[in-house]
């Protein structure tokens, strides 16, 4: 069953040219001149009900843009967005109700109060059911670490803290739907860790379906199967991250320790790159040979100790598939 749908979407901002020179603050104030920025250009996709899907991009791809897009907190210029059936910005109430959503960068909490007030404050905003707002709590506190901190206001608490309080806040009322933008900027790994396990134990148990921002390729990797690339405002693409992995990461690399130190050599179909001791590096393309074939011809040569395989990191694997575009 389709959860998000997002087909055709377009969002322009206007933005004012400013004036330079002599009056240009007074000229600034009643000029009507602007230019129109297109932040999301024609985007379709969708996501299914149970899902995790990363939303990836370069700085200002339009990530952000779409997500407000979908919480409802922006309207699209032209497209149509519908979440679990429901228009965001038009049914912004309904809406709300079946969405959770985290700003890395910004807190929907109360700064000043303890933790636990916001939660109740939530509790009465979004009207959760007493059973519901207990049981939840219960359980997401100990599972995000947050029992030191609950009698604390926002403001004393470190980043990972405050993001993992955040995303206790997003749950309490069981949306079927979170939108995390950018959640693990910032935050310490220990914290990371935390709120992996947390969303991918949300979703396998309640079947939350995620959509998720981020710069942190550890994030990927944790929590998506699936990714959708964005940039200036376009669809790049949207698939599995093992076939992107298997398209744009072509070249692997693999390190070979031998029992002691030998000379440069070449090997068929693959490219010294690195010396240092005992062990070498060669680089390969993923087409031309496999890390067996490698390994066999090398030590035929020279007695091997040990060998590592390195795949390409996430983040050069987007380089490469933005290079090819
Ligand atoms: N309110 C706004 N007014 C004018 N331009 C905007 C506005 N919001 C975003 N933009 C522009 O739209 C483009 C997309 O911005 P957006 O924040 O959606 O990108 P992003 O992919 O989330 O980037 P980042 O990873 O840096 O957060 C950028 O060029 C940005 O400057």
């Amino acid at each position: 069953m389709i959860m998000i749908e997002v087909s055709h979407l377009v969002k322009e901002f206007k933005i004012p040219v400013q004036k330079k020179g002599r009056f240009a603050a007074v000229r600034n104030l009643f000029s009507s001149e602007h230019t129109i920025k297109r932040a999301v250009d024609d985007i379709t996709f969708s996501v299914d009900d149970g899902e995790i899907v990363g939303f990836i991009g370069k700085n200002g791809a339009g990530k952000s843009t779409t997500i407000k897009m979908l919480s409802g907190i922006l309207q699209p210029t032209s497209g149509n967005v519908t979440v679990d059936g429901i228009k965001p910005f038009e049914q912004r109430m309904e809406n709300a109700k079946q969405i959770g959503v985290v700003f890395g960068q910004k807190t929907q909490l109360w700064w000043d109060v303890p933790l636990i007030e916001s939660y109740r404050l939530l509790k009465e905003i979004y009207k959760i059911e007493d059973g519901t707002y207990r049981k939840n709590l219960d359980r997401y506190i100990p599972m995000l670490d947050l029992e030191e901190v609950i009698n604390k206001p926002v403001r004393q608490m470190s980043l990972g803290q405050r993001v993992k309080a955040d995303i206790c806040a997003a749950l309490l009322h069981d949306p079927k739907i979170l939108f995390l933008d950018e959640p693990t900027i910032g935050v310490d790994v220990v914290s990371k860790k935390y709120l992996h396990d947390f969303i991918s134990e949300i979703n396998r148990e309640k079947g939350t379906t995620v959509l998720l921002t981020t710069h942190d390729m550890g994030d990927i990797e944790k929590l998506c199967s699936r990714v959708v690339v964005i940039d200036s405002g376009h669809l790049m693409y949207d698939g599995d991250l093992e076939s992107m992995v298997q398209k744009f990461g072509v070249i692997r690399s693999l390190m070979i320790e031998f029992d002691e130190p030998v000379g440069d050599f070449q090997v068929e179909n693959a490219k010294l790159t690195r010396s240092e001791g005992n062990r070498k590096w060669f680089s390969f393309h993923r087409s031309e040979a496999t890390p067996m074939e490698l390994i066999r011809s090398i030590g035929d040569k020279y007695p091997v100790h040990d060998i590592e395989i390195i795949e390409p990191d996430i983040e050069e694997i987007v380089r490469k598939l933005y290079e090819s575009k």
